[in-house]
This record gives C-alpha cells, sequence and structure tokens, in this order.
C-alpha cells in the first residue's frame, strides 16, 4: 500500500516551498500538483489533487472582514514567515485504482471543498513553519446551518479537523485523523467570519498532538477548543 514515502515527501516538500506570491484574478486557476497518495475504502490509494495557488482566492461571497484578513496575511507571505497553504478540491478520478464504484467514485470531491460558491465551506488557511502553526479564515455558509441561524457543530468539527490535518501534514508527513476532542462553548453564528488557530504542541514518533481554538475576529468570543490526535501511517501496515 504505502511501500515508499519519498515521492510523498517530495510532492509535500514541493508544497511546503510554495509561498504566497502575488494575488491572480479571481477565478484563475493556478497549476495543479498530485499528492500520489490519497485514501480509499480500502486504504491508501490514488492521488490528491491540488489546485495551486489562486483556485480559492476570495470570491464574491466573501465578506469584507475575511478579505480584509485574507490580505493582511498575503501580505505575511512576503517575507516568507508565513505560507498560503494550497486549496485542494477533489481526488483526481483518473489517479484512484478501479473500484466497482468506479461511476460515484468519479464524482468524489473532497468534502470541505464540495459546496457551490458562498453556500458551504469558505476558508483559507496559512501556516508559519517555524512556530508550527497554521490559521484559518472561515465563513461558514447558508447550508451549514444547524440550530436556526447558526453554525451547525458537524461543519466547525470538520474545519477544525481540516486545520489541525493541515498543520501536521505541513511537516511533511500525510495524517490521518485518530482522534478530535472538542468543546463547544459559544454558538457561532452562520455567516460569520471565525478563526481557527492549530497548533502542533507534541510530536511522538509517528503521532502528532494538535490543538486548536476558535474565535471571533476580534478574539474577545472564544467558541471552541479542541485537541486532536493524527497518525502518520506506517509504509510497514497494509
Ligand atoms: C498541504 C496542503 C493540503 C494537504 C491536503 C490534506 C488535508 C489534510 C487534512 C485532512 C483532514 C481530514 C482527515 C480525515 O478525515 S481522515 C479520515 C478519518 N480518520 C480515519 O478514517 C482514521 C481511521 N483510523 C486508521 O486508519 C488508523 O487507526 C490510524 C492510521 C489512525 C492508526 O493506525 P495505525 O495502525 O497506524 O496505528 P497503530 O495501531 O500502529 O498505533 C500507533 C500509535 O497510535 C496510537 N493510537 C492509534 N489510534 C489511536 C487513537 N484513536 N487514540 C489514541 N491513540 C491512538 C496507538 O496507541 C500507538 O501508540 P504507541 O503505542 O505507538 O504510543
Amino acid at each position: 500500500m504505502l511501500r515508499s514515502c519519498a515521492p510523498r515527501l517530495r510532492t509535500l516538500g514541493a508544497l511546503r516551498g510554495l509561498t504566497g506570491g502575488a494575488r491572480p484574478a479571481v477565478g484563475d486557476a493556478g497549476p495543479a500538483l498530485l499528492i500520489p497518495q490519497g485514501f480509499s475504502a480500502n486504504g491508501v490509494t490514488g492521488s490528491i489533487r491540488l489546485e495551486i495557488p489562486s483556485i480559492r482566492d476570495w470570491t464574491e461571497s466573501w465578506s469584507k472582514e475575511i478579505r480584509l484578513l485574507f490580505d493582511q496575511f498575503m501580505k505575511k507571505c512576503e517575507d516568507g514567515s508565513w505560507k498560503r497553504v494550497p486549496s485542494y478540491r477533489y481526488i483526481s478520478p483518473q489517479d484512484s485504482k478501479p473500484t466497482k464504484e468506479e461511476g460515484q467514485m468519479s464524482r468524489a470531491r473532497i468534502f470541505s471543498r464540495s459546496y457551490d460558491d458562498g453556500l458551504g465551506f469558505e476558508f483559507v488557511m496559512f501556516h508559519n513553519d517555524v512556530e508550527k502553526r497554521t490559521v484559518c479564515f472561515f465563513q461558514g455558509g447558508p447550508h451549514l446551518q444547524g440550530p436556526s441561524g447558526l453554525l451547525h457543530g458537524g461543519a466547525l468539527a470538520t474545519m477544525i479537523d481540516v486545520t489541525g490535518g493541515v498543520t501536521a501534514v505541513m511537516t511533511g508527513e500525510f495524517v490521518m485523523t485518530a482522534n478530535l476532542n472538542i468543546n463547544f462553548k459559544r454558538p457561532i453564528p452562520l455567516g460569520s467570519v471565525i478563526v481557527i488557530n492549530s497548533q502542533i504542541d507534541k510530536v511522538e514518533g509517528r503521532k502528532f498532538f494538535v490543538s486548536c481554538d476558535v474565535q471571533s475576529v476580534d478574539e474577545k468570543t472564544l467558541y471552541s477548543n479542541a485537541t486532536g490526535l493524527f497518525i502518520s501511517l506506517d509504509p510497514e501496515k497494509k
């Protein structure tokens, strides 16, 4: 299944070398990179196609607040201390092993990128290598409603999972989520912009212990905090 990690690590290394750069026009798709492992029910297979770097530049659906944060962090990318995490949208079907569900699999999309613009998970992430942390600016769209007018807890859990996972992945290892522990402290108004800060607290062998907090942009409200365990795959195991 995962005999050699070298190509994967090379690709991740290339990924981690990405910088923010100038902002291209909205909707201007950048080149694509394939991470040579994806996940299927049978294990690890295929590739994840990463569309970089501009595919999810801000769109009309982004509020002024998230655009402002985006611009601030793109500026921080200029000296190389922060990197914008590339957007990744779908598992490339031609690179997945043929399965019985080939027809359905050809419609596979990364969950957090599967909604039409503005309706679901609108977010951008930036990573700081030295501090081993990732910041995610997230605006939950109307299709992520839980209780009336509020963000669904599962949608927040998804974003915590993705942000924590990216924080671990950016070290150069491909990880799976083993454990997530989330405290939901305050409800989040649907459509508001929130900030998810994630950092690696400890690494023990293949285990990455990550913590996250979720706050309002003005940092006055702590909506949630969480810890997660992400484990890189053992190349010896089938
Ligand atoms: C870079 C830009 C973009 C990148 C794109 C990518 C996006 C990334 C974002 C992705 C976001 C979305 C992500 C998703 O949606 S990932 C999808 C959801 N997650 C899964 O489906 C994972 C299913 N589980 C597994 O596959 C295996 O259990 C894994 C691989 C996790 C470990 O199986 P493995 O056979 O390898 O492990 P091991 O048995 O040798 O144990 C090894 C060590 O770990 C310890 N342990 C194990 N389990 C747990 C546990 N639950 N709590 C506490 N500890 C646990 C264990 O005690 C041992 O410790 P030690 O004895 O060594 O001390």
